[in-house]
């Protein structure tokens, strides 16, 4: 981390009173010293090569401008990760490292039309294509000779994925499908780079041979020619226009009309059309659904990088501001030691660390369960499916919140564009409703809790095992509470099957009054997401505490306190947040509850002085913040000026609409 020369003296004097070694933090964070200097080495590359500074700001340019830049940038990044592609041989983990940390969350800005490519494109044709099909076209995709997306929704059906109206009917004397749109709903409506960057893309369409249909299976079909990069005949391609946030990620419309492709650009893995029509089921059909899953478990790390550079932001700028009076005939106090200011921002540090353990053990899961289903045993899969699910929407709307919470806590200037703060609530917003809408997602973890509370004790997997225990209702209230984590751990897991238990109960109850088992789901279904979210919750509180308790073995004991800290503000917090549910599932007191909110402000108070050490450890560059609330340096107030001189009105002193409005306006003569 760079020392500029000046640096505010608050920002100063914060490190100084720092308790642990910063350095040391970072370092576990990143996975070990080497891996800090890896990801040192790759920024320096990076930011070396001046992709990131922008002539004019982008939030100046014009939609079109905002476009033909995100292309430029994504074009100049990936030449260099060509070169070093060559240079050192590195693969498809390089890309990872290089997109997947903070520093992705710079290059790409407002989103990249090129984003859609690597993560779904690309995973799609490893996933869904068989080796020969991998061999042509994995390797000319990861060259980018050609540029694909992943094109599933459409106009009418988004959640609905077997609503889909796009068909693609195999013709057995020519060896073809024929791609079309039936209606104006068929249109594919909303994937990034569709609309002016992708000349071939996966499209999820309704499979038919030999007059039956067979549901959706993803086929690759070419888009635009590969030299005019004009559409091709049939296909009829645009973009969908301005969005809340990720202007820059092209998303198009797509329609086709009796678009013909070969057989073999069907992606045949897991299910099959022969030459003769036959078709071959897959295993699973589910297993169409791979990439979005694939997607879902990236995300939760995802959230992790924006929810790190929000707080980073806010808890500089707390450090950085003064403002009121905390106590009489004393200076304006800095706001950081307002206790609501460390209650909104400590929350989101210690967020970052359970998301990114939790994340970690995500992926690991998602390796191993993968790798099974290569052998055929797909016995994991709805385990997998279900959490994935759930923490996909408990980390995107924890950090939309977040992200909210910290530009609130910066008041009017994190307002402004320059804190970097809205358009990084853009980015996180919108993971609320892309690969798997929020609410549907609890709903489909919700149905495999249910489930689960249906199945017996010895069978249930590890991540609900504890359903077992709390179904014995003997036991719910048996045990007087403590106010210690692992009380807290064991209230959520009560919690979480309390609700199921109502849910089941409610559901049969209607299922007995007369209803359909939908209807009664239907009419069950908030109460559904509600158990859904404290399974989550209870997932990530006990994650973050038994995986804190691994790391804590092997750091300094200034670390392990404060990351113990963490650990204890992340479980008090959320159980003041829901003291409702733990008085009505658990045996916590009004007086538990009053040593609880004692605890929460005893840990405020104990994590002020790291407030600034520990978002200093998330070592996240100031071209990475592009923020000028939060760079390293604390001159908030003089970025503040020099970005404002930056707008363009600012570049002349009189604007002309004064001559030509104001002016005759005021004189009565408009
Ligand atoms: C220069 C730049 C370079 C960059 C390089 C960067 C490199 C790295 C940097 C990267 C950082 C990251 C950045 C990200 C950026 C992203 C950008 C935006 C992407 C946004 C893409 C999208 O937005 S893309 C569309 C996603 N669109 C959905 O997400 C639809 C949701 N809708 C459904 O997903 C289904 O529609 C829904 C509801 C399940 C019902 O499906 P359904 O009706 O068929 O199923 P049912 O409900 O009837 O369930 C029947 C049984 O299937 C089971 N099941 C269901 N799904 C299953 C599954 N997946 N796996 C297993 N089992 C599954 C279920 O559990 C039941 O099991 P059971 O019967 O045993 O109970
Ligand atoms: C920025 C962005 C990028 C995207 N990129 C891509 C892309 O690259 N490729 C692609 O194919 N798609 C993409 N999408 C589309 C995205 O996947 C869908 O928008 C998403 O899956 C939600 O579907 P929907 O829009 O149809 O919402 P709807 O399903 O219409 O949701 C509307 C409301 O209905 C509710 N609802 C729907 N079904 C149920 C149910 N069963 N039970 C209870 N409530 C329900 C939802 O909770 C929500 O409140 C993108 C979307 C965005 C915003």
């Amino acid at each position: 981390m760079s020392n500029p020369v000046k640096v505010n003296p608050d920002l100063q004097k914060e490190r100084e009173k720092c308790t642990f070694n910063v350095i040391e933090l970072t370092n576990v964070i990143d996975g070990g010293p080497q891996k800090t200097e890896e990801r040192k080495k790759r920024e320096d590359m990076v930011f070396k090569e001046g992709i990131h500074i922008d002539e004019v700001p982008s939030d100046y340019l014009s939609h079109k401008e905002k476009y033909e830049l995100a292309v430029k940038k994504a074009c100049l990044l990936f030449k260099m990760m060509r070169r070093l592609q060559e240079e050192e041989n590195a693969g498809m983990e390089n890309y990872m490292a290089l997109l997947g940390g903070t520093l992705g969350t710079a290059i790409l800005g407002d989103g990249s039309p090129l984003t859609l490519h690597y993560v779904m494109f690309i995973p799609t044709l490893m996933g869904q294509g068989t080796v020969e099909q991998q061999a042509y076209w994995i390797s000319r995709a990861f060259n980018l000779n050609i540029i694909g997306t992943y094109a599933q929704t459409e106009l009418g059906h988004g959640t609905f994925v077997r609503g889909l109206e796009t068909t693609a009917t195999y013709d057995v004397s020519t060896k073809e499908f024929l791609l079309h749109s039936p209606t104006l709903t068929a249109y594919k409506w909303w994937p990034g780079g569709l609309a002016h960057t992708a000349n071939y893309c996966v499209v999820m369409a309704q499979l038919y041979t030999q007059g039956e249909c067979h549901g959706i299976h993803p086929f690759i079909v070419q888009l635009r020619d590969e030299e005019t990069h004009m559409p091709l005949p049939g296909i009829k391609v645009g973009e969908i226009g301005a969005k809340l946030g990720m202007n820059g990620t092209n998303n198009g419309f797509l329609g086709f009309d009796h678009v013909r492709i070969p057989r073999e650009h069907m992606l045949m893995k897991n299910s099959k059309v022969l030459e003769d029509g036959t078709y071959v089921k897959a295993t699973s059909s589910k297993l169409t659904y791979g990439t979005m899953m694939f997607v879902r478990v990236m995300l939760v790390q995802d959230m992790c990088n924006y929810m790190a550079k929000a707080v980073t932001i806010a808890t500089r700028y707390s450090a950085v501001r003064r403002q009121s009076q905390l106590r009489p005939d004393e200076p304006e106090p800095q706001i950081l030691d307002y206790v609501t200011q460390q209650h909104k921002l400590l929350i989101g540090t210690a967020s970052v660390h359970a998301f990114r353990l939790c994340a970690s053990w995500l992926w690991d899961m998602y390796n191993n369960v993968t790798a099974e289903l290569e052998t055929g045993d797909l016995e994991r899969l709805p385990e997998l499916h279900a959490l994935s699910c759930c923490l996909k929407a408990i980390a995107t709307s924890d950090a939309a919140a977040c992200v909210e919470r910290c530009r609130l806590a910066c008041g009017g200037h994190g307002y402004m564009l320059a804190s970097n703060l809205p358009l990084t609530y853009g980015l996180v917003t919108a993971a609320c409703t892309y690969e798997g809408e929020n609410t549907v997602m609890l709903l489909q973890t919700a149905r495999y809790l249910v489930k689960a509370w249906h199945q017996s004790g010895a069978a249930l997997p590890p991540t609900v095992a504890y359903l077992a225990l709390a179904r014995d209702t003997r036991l719910t209230h048996s045990q007087p509470w403590r106010n210690e984590v692992d009380a807290i751990v064991d209230g959520f897991q009560r919690i979480a099957a309390g609700k199921i238990a109502l849910c089941v109960a409610q559901i049969e109850k209607r299922e007995k009054s007369g209803m359909t088992y939908e209807d009664a789901w239907n009419m069950t279904s908030v109460q559904l997401t509600a158990a859904s979210e404290a399974h989550c919750r209870a997932f990530i509180l006990s994650s973050f505490q038994k995986e804190t308790e691994k790391l804590v073995k092997t750091v300094s004991a200034p670390l392990r306190l404060v990351l113990l800290q963490l650990v204890e503000l992340y479980a008090v917090y959320w159980a003041l947040e829901c003291v409702g549910d733990l008085l009505r599932f658990s045996s916590i007191s009004e007086r538990d509850i009053e040593g609880l909110q004692n605890w929460y402000e005893d840990l405020l108070v104990k994590l002020r002085p790291n407030a600034v050490g520990l978002v200093d450890s998330f070592d996240i560059r100031d071209e990475i913040l592009h923020s000028a609330l939060g760079a390293y340096d604390g001159r908030a107030y003089e970025r503040l000026m020099e970005e404002a001189m930056k707008s363009p009105l600012n570049a002349e002193p009189v604007n002309q609409s004064f001559h030509k409005y104001l002016k005759p306006f005021m004189q009565g003569k408009l």
